[in-house]
């Protein structure tokens, strides 16, 4: 199966802009793609590995991952999707967080110049001059359009900044910087950020009269509607000091059963046909299936022993 349907199979393509076209490039193996982490905290959570595993399937199917840390962008904060004001995030902050980011994420990208490359926007953003950006990149938004963007809507009633509007024509020059100098033609995203997206290759398309794509993945939301990834004590991350192994392992071990399967298909590099077979398990086959989840994702955040440890303090009922 190409990458391509293998992502659609896996339940994980939310929004295209070109459906033909993408599949094209990805299938090949000639995509250039990124993906924009901005560092809201000292660890990556479940969101983020979510994306992450999505760069390393592209990746195995040949194309290439630029990595990017918003190092630039985390000093503005963006507003999609949220219905609560962010607070300013001071530089330091910004700088530790990013260093966390890119060691963690070193564990599950392989960089190396034809394998992967870490940018950071901090680079090219901070050193941007209003008046010049504004003639430059300013000229080509319109404010009637970004209004009725989606991203902004929960964001109505609270009301949005001055500072946050401008996040989408960051993000945007963002694509337009690396389809320049990385020839980066794709960029990837959680479906929240769509507006944004489009807001880059629509610039990309003004400013250099070129197509380039965008593709959103499915947000993790459970059967209640809940975004997953959270507990009654907040997120779960990825840092073993933030969420141990063992807690990581149970978080996925007691989800609910009509989420076992989804999670599966959108988290796992098991192949689709073995989990497809466990699709009617039921009583103590699904029990087991929620086993194999957690062994699976503890694997992958943090190792074949923890997984192993935390799979067997689970079994002695020794739970964080
Ligand atoms: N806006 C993205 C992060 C991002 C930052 C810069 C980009 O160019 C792209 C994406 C988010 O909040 O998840």
């Amino acid at each position: 199966m190409k990458i391509y349907d293998e992502l659609a199979a896996r339940g994980l393509i939310a929004q295209v802009t070109n459906e033909e076209e993408i599949k094209e490039l990805i299938n090949s193996g000639n995509a250039t793609f990124y993906i924009g982490f901005d560092p809201t905290a000292d660890s990556l959570h479940v969101g983020h590995f979510m994306a992450l595993c999505l760069m390393k399937r592209l990746q195995m199917a040949g194309n290439k991952p630029v990595v990017l840390l918003g190092g630039g962008t985390g000093y503005i904060g963006d507003p999609s999707g949220r219905t609560d004001l962010r607070s300013m995030m001071l530089p330091e902050t910004i700088r530790h967080n990013c260093d966390c980011f890119k060691k963690q994420m070193e564990r599950f990208i392989e960089f190396g110049d034809d394998k992967a490359i870490m940018v950071n926007n901090a680079d090219w953003l901070l050193e941007l001059n209003y008046i010049d950006f504004l003639r430059d990149v300013g000229a080509c938004f319109s404010v009637n359009n970004m209004l009725r963007a989606e991203c902004y809507k929960q964001r109505r009633e609270k009301g949005l900044s001055f500072l946050e509007f401008n996040y989408m024509s960051m993000q945007s020059y963002d694509f337009y910087y690396l389809y320049q100098n990385y020839g980066c033609n794709m960029q990837f995203g959680g479906d929240d950020q769509w507006s944004n997206m489009l807001g880059g290759t629509e610039l990309i398309r003004r400013k250099l009269g070129k197509d380039a794509y965008a593709m959103t993945i499915t947000l993790l939301m459970n059967s209640e509607g809940n975004k997953m990834g959270k507990t009654a004590k907040g997120a779960v991350w990825l840092d073993p000091n933030k969420t141990s192994p063992s807690e990581f392992f149970q978080y996925w071990r007691t989800i609910g059963d009509a989420d076992v399967h989804k999670c599966m298909r959108m988290l796992t590099f098991l192949p689709l046909k073995e989990i497809d077979a466990m699709d009617n398990w039921e009583g103590c086959q699904l029990t087991e299936a929620k086993e194999i989840l957690a062994y699976e994702l503890t694997k992958l955040v943090h190792g074949e022993e923890e997984a192993y440890k935390a799979k067997s303090a689970s079994h002695q009922g020794k739970q964080p």
